[in-house]
Order: structure tokens, then sequence, then C-alpha cells
């Protein structure tokens, strides 16, 4: 594991950057980017529908341009980028690469998001000889605390990571991975915001069941939860000193982590990770 945060060339003219698909994943990564000062102008998108297109030009303030408007709005958004950002499911990205491949400049870096998706496979899609990163984001890099794992493929040379790099690393923390732990990056980190929103789901449903209000419940699971984060963002932290701060012996909070021990809630978050893990897995077999 490599931390890549350090890998950008300093003091360099911003790079242009198209974001083909800019749903929930690189939405979060452009909002990242453009909070960090990323110049509007340095970025294209494209959407799907033109609804998505006309509602993310409003509020973001980037061109975007729809395929359904558009047949070519992807060729347009890549037409002067050093960087491509892959954004659609992971069922379209072959067919992406595909569409794309005859308008690409060879010196442009591909990145993709997508889960699943190997980079021989969109290798395979793409010129030969052209830099392929492939990624594994979160969500919260749109609120600048993102952490994103990625892999180089066959001719992306250390430029070509330091531009990929440079896309998320404003807004989060980049570690270079080989590509086989890509799916398991994906199952910590990848999915891993909403196993934190569902701890914070499950916080309030317990505290209505024992007869608060509910909208009470929300707020005091969601800002506890996201507190939490705040503390464990803090340079060199240790998760688990953090929680033996709370648990007072023969305490309140040690009685509920000594159920949660019973129950086992380690053993399910890790089959869990497993299962997110295999299901990456299987996608790539049935994608490849
Ligand atoms: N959501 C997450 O937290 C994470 C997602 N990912 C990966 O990100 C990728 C996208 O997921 P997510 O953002 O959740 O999905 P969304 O459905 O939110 O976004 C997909 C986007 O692709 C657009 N689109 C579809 N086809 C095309 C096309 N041919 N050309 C241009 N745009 C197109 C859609 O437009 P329209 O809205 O008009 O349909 C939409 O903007 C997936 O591959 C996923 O594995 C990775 C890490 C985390
Ligand atoms: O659920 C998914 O498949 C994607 C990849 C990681 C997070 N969301």
């Amino acid at each position: 594991m490599t931390n890549s945060s350090t890998a950008t060339p300093q003091n360099s003219a911003p790079s242009t950057i198209a974001f083909l698909g800019t749903g929930n994943m690189n939405g979060a990564i452009l909002r990242g980017l453009l909070a960090a000062g990323h110049p509007v102008a340095s970025v294209r998108a494209t959407t799907r529908s033109a609804a998505s297109a006309t509602a993310l030009a409003q509020d973001t303030g980037v061109e975007v341009r729809s395929t359904e408007q558009s047949a070519r709005a992807n060729d347009w958004a890549i037409a002067d980028a050093d960087v491509v950002v892959l954004g659609v499911k992971p069922v379209g990205i072959a067919q992406l690469c595909q569409e794309i491949a005859p308008a690409l400049r060879p010196e442009t870096v591909v990145v993709s998001v997508a889960a699943a998706i190997t980079l021989a496979a969109m290798e395979a899609a793409l010129p030969q000889g052209q830099p392929v990163v492939r990624s594994m984001p979160n969500t919260p890099l749109q609120v600048g605390a993102g952490v994103v794992g990625l892999a180089r493929g066959t001719a992306a040379d250390d430029a070509a990571v330091a531009l990929a790099t440079g896309v998320f690393e404003a807004s989060g923390q980049v570690f270079e991975v080989p590509e086989q732990q890509i799916d398991v990056v994906a199952a910590v980190s990848g999915s891993g915001p909403a196993y934190a929103f569902y701890l914070a789901e499950a916080m309030a449903d317990g505290g209505v069941a024992l007869g608060l209000d509910p909208e009470l419940a929300r707020r005091l699971a969601s800002a506890t939860v996201a507190g939490a984060g705040k503390m464990l963002s803090e340079p060199g932290v240790d998760p688990a000193a953090l929680r033996k701060a709370v648990t007072s012996p023969k305490g309140t909070t040690e009685r509920a982590i000594d159920v949660f021990d019973a129950q086992g809630v380690r053993q399910a978050i890790a089959a869990g990770e497993k299962a997110a893990t295999d299901r990456a897995r299987q996608l790539s077999a049935e994608l490849a």
C-alpha cells in the first residue's frame, strides 16, 4: 500500500477533468473537487438524462450535457481532458470505454470508479497503451472527508497516477493498492458510509423502541455517529482507544458492548464485508 497523496505535481495548472456519468459517486467527487477550489471551467460532465444534466448544472455551475440530448455528449466532454472519470454503473463501463475510444487522446488518463470492473476489461475496450486507473472512492469525498483506493493499469506511469490522484486528494486520502485488493477496499470503505448510516438508523430505532420521540432519536443518533466520525478523523487515533474512553468499568456502555459481542456484531460486519467482496468478484466474472 502506498499513500499516493504526495504524488501530484505541485504548482501545476489545474487539470481538465471530464466526468462521464455524474450521479451519486461522480457527483460527490465533482462537488468535493469544486469545494476544494478546482475551477468550474476546467470541468465538464455528462449524464444520461436531460433532467439530471439540468439539475447538476444548476447545482454546481459546471457545463453538463446529456446523452439523451446529444449522442456525442461524452465525446464533447473528453475532447480536451487530461483525466476522464467513468462514473456509470458497472454494467455500462465496457460499452462506455468502446464509445469514447475513437475520440480519446492517447495521453488522457481514464479513471474508473466502478465496482467490479477490472483494469484488463477496460484496457481491452480502450486503445492500446491508454493509461487506465481503477479507483474505489466513497461519497464522503463530497464533504472533504473521503478515502480512495486505486490501482494502476499496465500503461499508467507515475505521472498518470498523479493525475488520477489529483481528482481525489483535495477532498480525501488516496492509497494505491494492488488491483486484487480493490474489491476489499470497496467492501470496507466504498460501501462503508452505508454501514455507518445503517448504524445511525439502528441506534435511532433502538431509542424509539425505548420510548424516545422518533425525530429526537434520529437527531441524537445521527449527531453521535457524525461526532464519533469527527473524533476518528484526528491524526493517529485508534478506534479501540476511543471506544475504551467511553466504556467505564461496570458502567452502561460496557453492558451494551457485552451484548454486541455476545450477539456476534463484529462477526456480522466481517461476514457482510466478505459478502460484498464476493459479490464484486461475482460481478467481475459476469461482466468480463
Ligand atoms: N454510490 C456510491 O457510494 C459508490 C459508487 N461507486 C461506483 O460508481 C458508479 C456509479 O454509481 P452511482 O453514482 O451510485 O450511480 P448513479 O445511478 O447515481 O449515477 C450514474 C450516472 O451515470 C449516468 N449515465 C448512465 N449512462 C450514461 C452514459 N452512457 N453516458 C453518460 N452518463 C450516463 C446517469 O445519468 P442519469 O442520472 O441521467 O440516469 C447518472 O448520472 C458505479 O459503477 C458504482 O460501482 C463506487 C463507489 C461508491
Ligand atoms: O454498492 C455498490 O455496488 C457501490 C460500490 C461501493 C459502494 N457502492
